[in-house]
This record gives C-alpha cells, structure tokens and sequence, in this order.
C-alpha cells in the first residue's frame, strides 16, 4: 500500500512540482490550498506526513501543526518556511513538527527528510493503532449484565458519553464506577486524548492538590523541579477522580474553580494554567448528605452532579451472578491454561446467596480464587472461601446423612479442597472419603 503525504500550500505552483516531485518517489499525495481543506481530507484521508507552508490565507503554518497533533498524534510534520524565517522553523520544531525545510533552498533535502519522517510516522501510526484496538475493548461492550438497573445506566451513560457534560457516578465499592468512567471517555470525542484516573482518598491533602495541578519548582520541600499535575497531563482528554467526597474544603474551591473557569493555579505558581479536560467523578457516599450537613461544598456538589448515574450493587442484580462469574470463569481459566470450566447447581446457589459486600471485584476476585484451586472440570461449592455458607445451600433436614454431608463440606472447605488432608480431619480413609464425596455429589 502506498504511504500518504498531504502538501498545504496555497502558492498552486509550489504545491503541484512538490507533488510531483514526491509521487516520484512511489508515494501518495493529496493537495489542499488553505488549512481548513487540509484538516479535513487529514481527518478522512490515512495521512502519515503532512507538508505545511507557515503562510496560508487562513491560518499560520506552525500554528496548524498543533491542531495536526492534536487530532492525529502520530502524523508528522514537515513546515515550509520562506527564505529569511528561520525563526519560523524552530517554533516549528518546537510545536512538535518534524522538521522545517527553508523554500527553493532545501530542495535536496527534501527526499530523504520525508523519507525519515515516514518511516517514524509509520511507526508511531502502528502503535497508536494497537493502542485505539485496546482501548475499544474499553468501551460499554466491556460492561457485563442484562439486568434492568445495569441496562438503563448503559443507556444513560452512552447518552452523556458523546457530550462534554460533568458525570457523577454514584455506587458501592466495585459497582464499576471506573469501568463506566473509562466507557464514557472511550466513546467520547476524546477518545484519543488521555484519560487519567485518580483516588482522591489515596493522598493527602497536599499531596493531592500537587498531583491535581503540579507545582512549581521550590514551592515546598522536595519540589526540585516543576511537575505537571493529572489535570495538564490529561489536556482535550478527560479526568476521572474518585472518592471525590474526601476532597479537602480547599481543594474543593480549587476544583469549583476549574469547573467554572477552566482555570487553576498550580502550587507554589503565580500565574493561572488554562485547561481543557472533561471532569467525571465518582463517590460511594451520600454526596448529597454530606453537601447538606457541610461536609461538601454544596455549589461543587451541584456543578458535578449534573448528569448523576446511579450503579446498581451486586446484591440488587443477582440475575447477573451468574453472568459475571461465567465471564470471568472463562478469563480467567484462559490465562491460566485450563480447560472451560462449569459451575455445578449448588455453587451457583451459593454464588447467589452471598451477600457481596465487594460487588463485583469480590465475585471477580472469589472467581479467580476458584480456577486457581480447581482440579476438576466442575466447580463445587468446596472451592469457594469459608464465609460462603454451605449450610444454607443444602436442605435445612437434620436427618444423619445431611449432618455427615454438610461436615465433610464444612471440611473440606477448611482445607481448600485438599482430600488427604480433609480424610485425614475427619479420621477415615481417603477412600472412604472420595466414596461419601460421590455419595454426597460433593465433587
Ligand atoms: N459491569 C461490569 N462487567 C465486568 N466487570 C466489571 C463490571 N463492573 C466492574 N467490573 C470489574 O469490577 C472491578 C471493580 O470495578 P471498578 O474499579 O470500576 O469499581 P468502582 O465502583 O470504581 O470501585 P471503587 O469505588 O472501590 O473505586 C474491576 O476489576 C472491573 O473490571
């Protein structure tokens, strides 16, 4: 396939020979006069170079290698500057461009320097696209359930997710607020803009306030160099802080601030930074609650809670157990190697039973467990951690035969499954005891 450059000049003449000049060479060259026709066809066309004069009619040349970044990071650039500018090519260079070639002057250089910065596009291009295949599987086909609470936050979600509106997600611990975060960016406009995560419960205040916005060089001890923070890191993409409810006062009028005027000053700094970051933020608290008994800042609490979605925890979604632990059977019994594994009918009920208080990182971190420990094809409840209550899932009969069913379950939950050892406990032979486990259909 031939490689493609796109030449913006509006000087006919120059464009035409340079477009000749370099289909000569084997590649495939597009033509625009002015700036705006070359970020479109840029945006329709699989571009790898672009070759920009720094004088066209509606924009400045060095200035369009910003927006050419932007929208495509792995193109290059190469500007043309007139005789005389040179000025023009190192602001070129520092813009991000590849490199600068002088008009009329340059023209030996000309081949080789695209040459060069094909073959870096190329490689950028490939890896920016395995980087947007990956990201994809981030979108809301990564969110698993069918149940009516779990359908209608996908639905709400995939509406917001196209604006630029503030998104408060509210829910347990590992309800999958960060997954529907990541789903939301991911099938935004700025997709292919960073998306940067943070706990707001992982730091101190201060520490907070540094990692949010950066600081300066000297603004306390330890601050040796000036350091971005997450909310430049994450410029045209989208932040998402958690546990937002345990945000310092201060920071809260920190973070009301860029809410309202896209701007902030970084610790230790004089002068305002301007960003442009879309803010999605999460808490397992009653923010409401909080914002009303003066825990929380009730104007930020209405800024952020525009566009509110509520997620459902485990235990009100039982239909989806079953779906989630088979979804993540089949993870993780792939990456360990083993064969597909089955859920037999009482560790299924004991699945449904448990009160998950972890919602779904505790059914994805017992599943994990559960492969991990698995010798046969069918998944008993013996696999599962002691506080699933086996006792429960049997019938409640006191006849002999259930007790002695129910204690060598009890066992060999004790010892993880583990036969000499449960034989051994119980004070019969390891035959006797695989026969009761037939009996029983324990295995
Ligand atoms: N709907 C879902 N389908 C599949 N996996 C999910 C789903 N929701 C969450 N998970 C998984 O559950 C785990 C917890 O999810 P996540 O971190 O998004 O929860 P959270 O609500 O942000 O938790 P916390 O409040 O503790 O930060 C992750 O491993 C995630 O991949």
């Amino acid at each position: 396939m031939q490689n493609t450059i796109l030449i913006i000049d509006d000087e006919k003449k120059l464009n035409d020979l340079l477009s000749r000049i370099i289909s000569l060479e084997g590649f495939r060259v597009l033509q625009a006069f002015n700036g705006k026709d070359g970020i479109k066809l840029l945006q329709q066309e699989d571009v790898l170079l672009v070759i920009s004069d720094v004088k066209l009619p509606d924009v400045n040349g060095i200035e369009l290698v910003k927006t050419i970044k932007e929208k495509k990071p792995y193109v290059e650039v190469i500007n043309l500057t007139a005789y005389g500018t040179i000025a023009d090519g190192v602001k070129a260079m520092q813009n991000g461009a590849f490199n600068y070639i002088t008009k009329g002057d340059d023209n030996d250089r000309i081949i080789p320097l695209v040459n060069q910065a094909i073959e870096k596009a190329l490689r950028q291009s490939e890896k920016f696209k395995e980087e947007v295949k990956a990201t994809a599987r981030q979108n809301f086909n990564s969110i698993i359930g069918n149940s009516k609470a779990v359908s209608e936050a996908v639905s709400l979600a995939r509406k917001v997710a196209a604006t630029d509106t503030t998104v408060l997600l509210l829910g347990e611990t590992g309800t999958g607020k960060e997954v529907f975060a990541s789903a939301i960016h991911h099938e935004s406009e700025r997709r292919l803009m960073p998306f940067v995560a943070i706990n707001c419960s992982s730091f101190t205040a201060e520490l907070l306030e540094s990692e949010l916005f950066g600081h300066k060089a000297g603004a306390f001890t330890g601050a040796l160099k000036d350091k971005k923070g997450l909310f430049e890191e994450a410029q045209h993409g989208t932040i998402f802080l958690d546990e937002i409810g345990e945000m310092s006062p201060e920071l809260q009028a920190k973070l009301l601030r860029v809410l309202e005027s896209k701007t902030f000053i970084k610790v230790g700094d004089t002068q305002t930074t301007r960003v442009n970051v879309r803010i999605l933020a999460a808490t397992n608290r009653d923010l409401k609650k909080e914002a009303d008994e003066g825990r929380f800042r009730l104007d930020l609490y209405y800024r952020l809670s525009v566009f509110t979605i509520w997620l459902p925890s485990l235990n009100d979604r039982k239909g989806d157990i079953e779906l989630l632990a088979a979804y993540y059977l089949k993870q993780f019994a792939a990456k360990t190697g083993k064969r597909p594994l089955k859920m037999n009918e009482d560790f299924l009920s004991l699945l449904n039973k448990h009160h998950w208080k972890g919602n779904i990182r505790e059914l994805k971190n017992v599943i994990e467990r559960v492969v991990i420990l698995a010798d046969e094809d069918t998944l008993t409840p013996t696999l599962l951690p002691p506080d699933f209550n086996y006792d429960n899932a049997s019938s409640n009969s006191l006849d002999l035969a259930n007790i002695e069913k129910q204690h060598i379950q009890k066992v060999l939950a004790h010892t993880y499954g583990n036969k000499a050892e449960t034989a051994r406990l119980l004070g019969i032979g390891v035959t006797t005891l695989y026969r009761k486990i037939d009996e029983y259909k324990l295995g």
